[in-house]
């Protein structure tokens, strides 16, 4: 059997050709999830193309409507859905999306489809009209449900640990897929000119120790002592305060620079703002894969038993040796309680 080594995959290959060659180490792949993954990638660089030119085609701002978040959707928060929606519902290999601009579970009809995705289709929604950085976030489950039968929430209400694939897009400065199926998270740059992707960034690990800290300043008085002393000790020692608004742009550059991103409850947010199934879960498995932690202050984000489609979770995300202290300052301050 190949091992991994006989397989490493030089820099400026294309996606293609890259899944071709991971999935020789995997004898029994059927090249489902790897249809998946292009799906995905098919859907984005359309999305990517929206994205360029939103300001042209009026598809910049307000929608109209609201999610069941209670959040004003974007025109792009709705179309980045219906696009990736659409692109795996034709795919053929999932048999059902939870998204966050959708309520429900929705049943793409695909009964053969081994697949259930988790889908924030469009991330740093209040970023879309000011050209600042903005992103997709996806997750990937093995139905739980028989093939061949009407999927359920039971499919989608999996433990983060049952992910067999996490990812993200960033529509920034140049675009990127980055995405792990448990093997290293490896991330690839768009071309536009050629349309397609190419491997850039390999076996991506984030820093142990970073300096930088990103959170919304805005509120910081809502925040228990813990954490504010945790920010009040980067500071002190100089670290760099980054926060982009868009959770994929901060994290992104946290994970290769290294750093933290924290989002505690809030007076608005009581169980933190981020939604667990597709944003936190996600990341969290990206981030365990490139080295580094994401707890909810309590425990693994990963080891959080999902009840509800849309629940939210407190996040501290990044370079280990930082989720660590913010953690254990966070059980002190719990035990004393
Ligand atoms: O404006 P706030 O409260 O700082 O929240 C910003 C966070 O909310 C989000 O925009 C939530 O994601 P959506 O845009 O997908 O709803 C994150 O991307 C970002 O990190
Ligand atoms: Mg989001
Ligand atoms: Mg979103």
């Amino acid at each position: 059997m190949l091992s991994e080594e006989d397989i490493a995959v030089p820099v400026g290959t294309t996606l293609d050709r890259f899944i071709m060659r991971k999935q020789e180490a995997f004898p029994y792949a059927t090249g489902e999830l790897s249809q998946l993954i292009r799906d995905i990638a098919l859907a984005s660089k359309i999305i990517n193309r929206e994205i360029n030119r939103a300001g042209l085609i009026n598809i910049a701002g307000m929608y109209g409507t609201q999610n069941i978040q209670g959040e004003e959707q974007q025109k792009l928060d709705v179309i980045a859905d219906v696009r990736f929606i659409r692109a795996l519902k034709n795919g053929g290999e999932v048999c059902a999306i939870i998204s966050e601009e959708q309520d429900k579970i929705i049943d793409t009809g695909n009964r053969h489809g081994k697949y259930v995705v988790a889908l924030d289709p469009l991330d740093g929604s209040s970023n879309i009209d000011v050209n600042v950085s903005i992103g997709s976030i996806f997750s990937v489950y093995r139905r739980v449900t028989p093939v061949g039968t009407v999927p359920n929430e039971t499919d989608v209400l999996q433990s983060g640990r049952k992910q067999v694939a996490a990812g993200y897009v960033l529509y920034g400065s140049s675009t990127m897929l980055v995405y792990t199926t448990g093997h290293g998270v490896h991330g690839f740059t768009y071309d536009a000119s050629l349309g397609e992707f190419f491997l850039s960034h390999t076996e991506i690990k984030i820093p142990e120790k970073g300096k930088i800290f990103s959170y919304n300043e805005g509120n910081y008085d809502d925040f228990s002592p813990a954490i504010q002393s945790y920010i009040t000790d980067c500071k002190t020692r100089r670290y760099s305060g980054r926060y982009i608004g868009s959770l994929v742009a901060d994290f992104h550059r946290n994970m290769l620079k290294g750093g933290i991103y924290l989002y505690p409850p809030t007076q608005k947010a009581p169980n933190g703002k981020l939604r667990l199934l597709y944003e936190c879960y996600p990341l969290a498995m990206l981030i365990e894969q490139a080295g580094g932690m994401a707890t909810d202050g309590k425990q693994p984000i990963l080891d959080i038993v999902p009840t509800d489609l849309h629940q939210r979770t407190p996040l501290y995300i990044g370079s280990a040796d930082m989720v660590r202290t913010v953690t254990q300052g966070l059980e002190t301050e719990y035990a004393a309680q």
